[in-house]
């Protein structure tokens, strides 16, 4: 089934700038081209402030606000538009100035002003949302993926260069190489409505939504099944992380250190005495029980041609 019904009719068009995503040098080419296209611009000045941009052109009536930024700045323009009770009838675009720009990659955007071309002629698709509730807080959404059981140690030493080439994968990599003897994580992993209950000492686990963790093959997931994409990373020892083959040897078929499993909503428990440190579209929080779910068909938003609706 086609989703694209044309683009929305929209009147009130929102920029949610970040200037200083990435290298910060598109920020004078982005207000061009968003003046040109009819969008407000809305320019962040601290970490935070995307959510409350988005929230408040959304309550003013905005019926599409764009967010230009890296997946932290998409992810908390999304978090204002959650928290507005906005979606999906506000649509929302990507508009990539971050540095690795994962998420824009998995919906097909390629560049700056193809995010705008797309907003004008593009297919409009309504994908899903993660949606996470931290210790029984309030749900707060991801897009791309939610990762728990790295160490606090992986953001220090992850460099924004592995960043960029590995995406959330550079935490993974460097919390598993800074564990010594494998002294992985207590965890519960209940899927909730049915499916097998894991328990067990992993290292890590990655609960993707527009992101997946495959071997082989592209990193989009179906972000239009319902499902979320749960990947726990067991006795990694046996693999040798060195390099650019690591994500083959770490997810390929032949070793047994992955189990996989898919879940509209699960519950992942950390039984251990300190929370964990976990990963929010790339941004790092602390957690000592997670309940992850998958809202079907919530955010509004145009795709590029690279987009695929129904991946292998
Ligand atoms: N004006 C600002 N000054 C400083 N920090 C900001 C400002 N606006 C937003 N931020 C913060 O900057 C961070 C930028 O992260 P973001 O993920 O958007 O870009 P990136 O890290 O360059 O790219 P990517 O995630 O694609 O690798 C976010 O944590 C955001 O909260």
């Amino acid at each position: 089934m086609r989703h694209d019904d044309g683009p929305p009719a929209t009147d009130q068009r929102t920029l949610v700038l970040n200037p200083v995503s990435g290298d910060g040098s598109h920020t004078d080419h982005v207000r061009e081209l968003a003046d040109a296209h009819g969008f407000d611009v809305r320019e962040t000045e601290r970490s935070g402030d995307a959510i409350e941009l988005a929230r408040t052109a959304a309550e003013e009536g905005a019926d599409l606000v764009a967010a230009c930024g890296g997946d932290g700045t998409l992810n908390e323009a999304v978090r204002g538009l959650w928290n507005a009770d906005a979606l999906p009838d506000t649509a929302f675009a990507v508009v990539p100035g971050g540095t690795g720009n994962n998420f824009a990659g998995n919906v097909g955007v390629e560049g700056l002003d193809h995010a705008f071309d797309l907003v004008e002629t593009g297919e409009w698709r309504t994908v899903d949302l993660g949606l996470v509730r931290v210790d029984g807080g309030d749900p707060v959404p991801f897009l791309n993926s939610c990762v728990g059981g790295l160490t606090a140690n992986a953001s220090a030493s992850t460099s924004s260069e592995q960043k960029d080439r590995f995406g959330v994968l550079a935490y993974v990599f460097n919390a598993l190489q800074e564990m010594t003897a494998f002294d992985g994580l207590t965890l519960d992993i209940t899927p909730v409505g049915g499916g097998e209950h894991w328990r067990g000492d992993a290292a890590c686990v990655l609960v993707g939504n527009g992101r997946r963790f495959p071997a082989e093959g592209g990193t989009q997931a179906n972000m239009e099944d319902g499902h979320l994409d749960v990947t726990v990373v067991e006795d990694y020892q046996t693999v040798d992380l060195a390099g650019e083959a690591a994500v083959h040897r770490l997810f390929g078929r032949e070793t047994e250190n992955i189990t996989r499993l898919q879940a509209t909503a699960l519950d992942v428990t950390v039984r251990e005495a300190d929370p964990v440190t976990f990963s929010l579209d790339g941004e790092l929080a602390t957690a000592a029980d997670l309940h992850v779910e998958c809202r079907a068909g919530v955010l509004r938003l145009p795709v590029g041609e690279a987009y695929d609706p129904a991946p292998e």
